[in-house]
């Protein structure tokens, strides 16, 4: 390799990891929205960063009777509205600025449907699937013991997120309790229906985004009977709007999970895949004629959903996307160089703080309901998430068509705002 080509290669790595931090990334909006919105330099400074993240060291005994001690972060990024309120993912790629950059999308996502809540968000450095039952819930436990003194109903209320569940929610809420010595329902959501989970909270991410490609459906003229959809990710999101979309008469053509995808152009059978998949949304190791997930995001359709983890799609594989419509259920699945290629490309980019927003909506619910201590159906849940879902959508929508920005843009303007006053009437501003 020449000199010359050493250097450009160098440079476009270089680019390429910019792009790729999700804090410098939802920095670069945030800043670019509170501009547009009239607010001086010392706004973007507080909203920049999470006011608060803890870094926590647990112990957990092992089934072999060593001790592993693991790595965890809580972030608590604005609570000028109220409480601040965000999932806790246990993944093996966590960070300290993906959790930061992800309690900061948590604050958007509260103000875009409006939820009286700040945005929090908690990660645990492990492997899930590698390990035993009890050895999970020492670990979940542990971490509601590291976290007690920053968390509560009032203060901070966690969730599940990537490879957490009800099951894990439930033990945390019974350490919670223990340590409080009372019973704490409202210290966490997403819990099992018996330990007072809502009803809907369950498939409330999945309902949030099709009622999203719904409305972009509409505004793009496409119809969902017989459109062609393509979800990467087949866990608590991906697995149910899949099945969403099948119900709703769209041929879902491709899923994925971690360790590949399926393609059937003549839609796949998603009930048969839904009883397939394990806890963690894996299911294409049962089959041998998968297809990757980088050709997955490819394939010919007509709505992609991007719904497993972060940096999917780039500046490397935007101009080969064919759907019209993306509709980001993940988190932060899109870099900032591949929105612009999706929006100079005329594709309706339906962002993640808004898409993705069911999952808390309906968690506030079920806090709502733990401190009244009076329960709703699950027609009255989805009733009320289908009125804000959509409100929530067409106030995003009529920004990027008022200010001629695009969707990402709109969605922070939205989000931002509220907290940016709320902080401002408090005068930390
Ligand atoms: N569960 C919820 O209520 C909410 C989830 N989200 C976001 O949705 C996304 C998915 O979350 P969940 O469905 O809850 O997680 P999950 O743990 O239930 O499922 C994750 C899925 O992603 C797949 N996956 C993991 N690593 C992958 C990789 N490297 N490449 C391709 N696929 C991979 C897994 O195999 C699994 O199918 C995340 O970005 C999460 O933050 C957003 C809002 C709420
Ligand atoms: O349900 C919640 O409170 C939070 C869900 C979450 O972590 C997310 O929307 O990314």
């Amino acid at each position: 390799m020449g000199n010359h080509e050493m250097v450009t290669n160098n440079t476009e790595t270089a680019q390429q990891k910019e792009s790729l931090n999700l804090l410098a990334s939802t920095q670069t909006v945030i800043k670019e929205a509170l501009e547009k919105l009239g607010y001086q330099e010392s706004m973007y400074e507080l909203l920049k960063e999470p006011l608060r993240v803890l870094t926590v060291r647990i112990p957990v005994r092992m089934d072999n009777g060593e001790t592993k001690v693991f790595t965890g972060y809580r972030a608590q990024h604005n609570d000028a509205v109220g409480p601040t309120k965000g999932g806790i993912r246990f993944h093996p790629e966590v960070t300290e600025d993906e959790v930061k950059a992800l309690s900061i999308w948590m604050s958007l996502k509260a103000g875009i449907v409006d939820l009286p809540y700040g945005g929090g968000k908690g990660g645990i450095i492990c492997d899930p699937r590698e390990m035993s039952f009890p050895e999970l819930e020492r670990l979940s436990r542990g971490y509601v013991r590291a976290i007690s003194q920053l968390v509560g109903p009032t203060k901070d209320i966690p969730a599940p997120d990537v490879f957490t569940n009800s099951q894990i929610m439930a033990w945390m809420m019974d350490e919670y309790s223990c340590i409080r010595e009372f019973d704490s329902p409202g210290f966490i959501t997403g819990k099992p229906i018996a330990l007072g989970g809502s009803h809907g909270r369950e498939t409330a991410t999945a309902k949030g985004v099709t009622i999203c490609i719904r409305e972009a459906a509409k505004k793009v003229g496409i119809n969902l009977e017989g459109a062609r959809v393509v979800v990467q990710g087949f866990g608590n999101a991906g697995s149910y709007l899949s099945k969403f979309m099948h119900d709703a008469g769209a041929k879902v053509v491709g899923i994925s999970d971690a360790y590949g995808a399926l393609y059937d152009p003549n839609g796949l059978d998603i009930d048969y895949l839904l009883d397939r998949r394990d806890s963690f949304g894996t299911v294409t190791k049962l089959f041998t004629n998968t297809i990757s997930n980088k050709e997955l995001l490819e394939l010919d359709c007509d709505i992609l959903v991007p719904a497993a983890i972060e940096n999917q799609i780039t500046a490397d594989n935007a101009h080969n996307i064919k759907a019209s419509i993306v509709v980001e259920a993940a988190n932060g699945p899109t870099t900032l160089e591949a929105t612009k290629i999706l929006t100079e490309r005329g594709i309706l980019l339906v962002p993640d703080v808004l898409a993705s927003s069911g999952g808390v909506t309906v968690s506030y619910f079920e806090w709502v309901q733990n401190n009244q201590g009076y329960y709703w159906t699950e027609e009255e849940v989805e009733e009320k998430l289908e009125r804000v879902m959509v409100r929530s959508f067409e106030n995003v929508y009529q920004t990027s068509q008022t200010r001629r920005v695009n969707m990402r843009l709109a969605a922070y303007m939205v989000g931002a705002r509220k907290m940016a006053e709320a902080s401002r009437f408090r005068g930390w501003v």
